[in-house]
């Protein structure tokens, strides 16, 4: 913590700014505090994330978890990247505990990420949890090194995602998932 402190007392002198001023004097210890919880998915492990909350079900039927918030750094500029996931798999004797779901984005969101490779990480996750028939994972995203900086597109939304077993084979399958994901529901 003291060297990400030291490293940040230097960033905020390299760009000009008086460190020892007093709105600046705590800043190194509270910016260092952030981008550690930022950068916090490092570690975790899916086996502690998941704390055995499988569940054996005989259901088939699709589960989907949609909107869930997300927000990431993007690994090419350390800017934020902000939007939703959703997240479909079809059990196959078992399901796993609805907030895991949401746990295992968390964990792969707090690194540094892009989009595509996050949303590969969550399908695989899911897979690897509980060997389900398929999963399905679809990002949404805008991403403020584009929006802040650079080409300065406030409203381009980055979409991707990750299909596996059936809802790869399965053209359907996937139509009912992207069909759910997509419901407006009050
Ligand atoms: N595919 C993908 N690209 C990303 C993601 N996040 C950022 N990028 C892109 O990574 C690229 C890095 O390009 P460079 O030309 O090396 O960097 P740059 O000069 O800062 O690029 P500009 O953003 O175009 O100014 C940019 O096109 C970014 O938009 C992501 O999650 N996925
Ligand atoms: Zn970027």
């Amino acid at each position: 913590m003291k060297e990400m402190e030291k490293i940040f007392t230097e960033l905020i002198q390299a760009i000009g700014e008086d460190v020892n001023r007093e709105g600046l004097v705590d800043t190194p210890r509270r910016a260092a505090a952030a981008f550690r919880y930022l950068n916090s998915g490092y570690h975790q492990s899916l086996e502690n994330v998941l704390n055995n909350a499988i569940f054996e079900a005989d259901t088939e039927d699709m589960v989907i978890v949609r909107n869930i918030e997300l927000y990431s750094l993007c690994e090419h500029h350390l800017l934020p990247f902000i939007g939703k996931c959703h997240v479909g798999y079809l059990p196959s004797g078992k399901v796993i505990g609805l907030s895991k779901v949401a746990r295992i984005v968390e964990m792969y969101s707090r690194r540094l990420q892009i989009q595509e490779r996050l949303t590969k990480q969550i399908a695989d996750a899911i897979q690897t949890a509980i060997a389900p028939r398929g999963v399905a994972v679809v990002i949404e995203a805008k991403h403020l090194c584009m929006m802040m900086r650079g080409v300065e597109k406030q409203n381009s939304v980055m979409t991707t995602s990750a299909m596996l077993g059936l809802f790869r084979e399965r053209i359907s399958t996937r139509s009912e998932f992207l069909n759910l994901i997509n419901r407006q529901v009050q």
